[in-house]
């Protein structure tokens, strides 16, 4: 494609506590649903690229997992290992936090921010605000806190002020040629996605009970006869767990695969023929080697 001289390219992480909306933030701005979202915390672990190209920047995001400040266990670390690394290539970072809500938590999380990288404060979740006047001096006294370059209000949830800061982050960026296509959405394989809706299905249709060391490995995925098959298998640390999983009559597992599939079909444009299995995989999370293996390098 040609572009002006003036085109700008260059990188974004999106970083805050679990639960403040950052896969909603990267999923509103690329337009596309590409990083799961769930009301429970820290459901996304691997770093995801989201891409959004317009006349003149390419915007490439980077999201990162919900950064662990008080459990710690190997897939934490590893957790938090890419957290980090991830944070050291870009041109700007995203903090994103909740207006109203700012405690040491996030200040934890502010710390381990390289020094050289400007800072843009996303105040998510405005929408919510019933006294907007406390929006002003909420800001303020963060400001106090901790360094930052930029302070954007927004809602992700309802697209509001989402262009002001796509300009923002602009002004952040480098003059620089387009390093992916127009229309290249995230440099994630589709296997690693299907393996995520999954994941996503599991968190909002089994209560509490199921833990954060739930996994998903996708052990085929295959194009066969004008059909996309794919074999996944979910890895729990008990017994208890994979049975909770699997419901009566194994309706809870169905409802799980059912509804992955379908995000899928939507994915892929193909017809899906999807089977998930669930493993007892006892003391994986803390099982560098079987990390590995899940990519969490
Ligand atoms: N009201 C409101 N809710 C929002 C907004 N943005 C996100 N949410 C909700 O907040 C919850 C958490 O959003 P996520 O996008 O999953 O949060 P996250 O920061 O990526 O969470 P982790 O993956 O746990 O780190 C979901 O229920 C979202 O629907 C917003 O602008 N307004």
């Amino acid at each position: 494609m040609t572009t002006p001289a003036n085109f700008r390219t260059g990188y974004i992480a999106i970083i805050g506590r679990p639960n403040v909306g950052k896969s909603t933030l990267l999923n509103k701005l690329v337009e596309q649903k590409i990083s799961i979202t769930s009301r429970k915390a820290q459901t996304t672990r691997f770093r995801i690229n989201g891409i959004l190209t317009d006349q003149q920047t390419q915007f490439v995001f980077v999201d990162t997992p919900g950064f662990q400040t008080h459990y710690s266990s190997g897939l934490n670390t590893a957790m938090n290992r890419v957290v980090t690394r991830s944070m050291q290539e870009v041109n700007v970072i995203l903090f994103v936090i909740e207006a109203l809500h700012f405690d040491q938590r996030d200040i934890t999380v502010f710390k381990i921010i390289p020094d050289n990288i400007p800072i843009i404060l996303v105040v998510n979740k405005i929408d919510k605000l019933t006294d907007k006047n406390r929006l002003l001096p909420f800001l303020n006294e963060v400001a106090q806190q901790v360094k930052i370059s930029d302070i954007i209000p927004v809602s992700a949830m309802h697209k509001i002020q989402l262009p002001e800061l796509l300009n923002t982050i602009r002004n952040y960026l480098p003059i620089s040629q387009p390093l992916y296509n127009k229309n290249e959405i995230t440099d994630r394989s589709e296997r690693f996605l299907v393996g995520e809706f999954i994941r996503e299905k599991l968190f909002r249709l089994v209560g509490d009970e199921i833990p954060y060391s739930t996994s998903v490995v996708v052990d085929q995925f295959k194009f066969e006869d004008n059909v996309c098959k794919i074999y996944a298998t979910i890895l729990v640390d008990k017994p208890n767990q994979k049975a909770i999983i699997i419901g009566k009559k194994g309706e809870k597992l169905k409802q799980i695969a059912s509804q992955a599939r379908k995000d899928m079909e939507l994915l892929l444009g193909e017809k899906v023929y999807l089977e998930v299995w669930v493993k007892v995989k006892s003391g994986w999370a803390d099982s560098e080697s079987v990390l590995r293996n899940l990519g969490y390098e």
